[in-house]
């Protein structure tokens, strides 16, 4: 696969904080990647510092091909939708629509005005005066709609409803199915974006802790529940993730079962199931057992 990103050792550093700190990783063609991590992990820097918004203390950037810093042709084929986008005073959406026909080669009107409708995006009223949601619809509107070969979006979701984020991951969704490109989502909501993710990019306190294929993740761990002493004999010396339990019951999340492994367990009248990414992710990451990830 080739990649359309990569970095190579990037810190960044503002004065004494270290905000991304040693980080190497690469971005694949056509794929959904998140970009997860806790509050003020570095997501933000390190998405600004791909769009060439900000410079990296140390390390290289690559997007397609070159340093993104000031060069036209690569900053063509980037979208970044950040959290809280800052607009000119007395800018209203219609605006900001019109311009990104100027920005974006790729800019698909018709799909925009779809979106509008969609989201129920007062367009002619002005920025200032917008909620929370209509503000976030209308960076998802411009993401989607300018179809950037490599779009990042930076908690888009901040104030939509639920009806509103679902309407965004089924429209990213269909758009990247008809257009094929590499999106990159920086989220808390894990389990909400779960499905859609194909790669996972965790962050913590500036460092990479996880870089996996979500499939190969998803498939990485199981639950195992049942009566206290049938879960603790399957276990045996197993490496545990996480444990827990009520009276005589109880669950624990164990790596990779094999089918032998599958059969004795429910042989043994435990219950299996699959634990869901966002508990993967906390815990994987908690534990900083990256091994199953591999
Ligand atoms: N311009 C700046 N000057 C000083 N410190 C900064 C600056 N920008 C970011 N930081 C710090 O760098 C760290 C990473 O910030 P960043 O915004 O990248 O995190 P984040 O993962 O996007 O967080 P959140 O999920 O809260 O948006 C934080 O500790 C933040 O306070």
């Amino acid at each position: 696969m080739s990649a359309v990103a990569q970095v190579q050792g990037l810190t960044k550093r503002y004065g004494t904080v270290t905000a991304v700190d040693d980080v190497s990783f690469r971005i694949e063609e056509g794929k959904v990647y998140g970009l997860l991590g806790r509050n003020g992990a570095g997501k933000t820097t390190i998405m600004s510092m791909l769009t060439g918004q900000d410079v990296p203390s140390e390390g290289s950037i690559e997007v397609f091909g070159a340093d993104p810093f000031e060069r036209r042709s690569v900053l063509e084929k980037l979208c970044f939708i950040r959290e809280s986008q800052r607009y000119p005073d007395d800018f209203r959406p219609s605006h900001v629509l019109t311009t990104s026909a100027y920005f974006f080669p790729g800019w698909d009107a018709e799909l925009a005005a779809r979106l509008v409708e969609d989201f129920r995006l007062p367009v002619d009223r002005r920025i200032k005066k917008l909620s929370r949601g209509q503000l976030s619809a209308v960076g998802v509107i411009v993401g989607l709609a300018s179809r950037a070969p490599l779009t990042f979006f930076d908690e888009p979701y901040l104030g939509l409803d639920a009806v509103a984020r679902q309407l965004f991951y089924d429209r990213l969704l269909a758009d990247i199915a008809e257009h094929p490109r590499t999106v990159v989502l920086s989220t808390h909501l894990i389990d909400e974006v779960g499905d859609l993710l194909e790669h996972i990019l965790m962050v913590d306190d500036g460092r990479l802790v996880l870089d996996a294929d979500a499939d190969t993740l998803r498939g990485s761990a199981t639950s195992v529940a049942g009566p206290r002493s049938a879960v603790d004999a399957f276990v045996g010396d197993r490496e545990v993730l996480h444990r827990e339990g009520l009276g005589s019951l109880a669950a624990a999340t164990v790596g990779r079962l094999s089918a032998a492994d599958r059969e004795a367990a429910v042989g043994a009248g435990l219950d299996l199931s699959p634990v869901s990414l966002q508990q993967l992710v906390v815990r994987l990451t908690g534990s900083a057992s990256k091994e199953l990830a591999r």
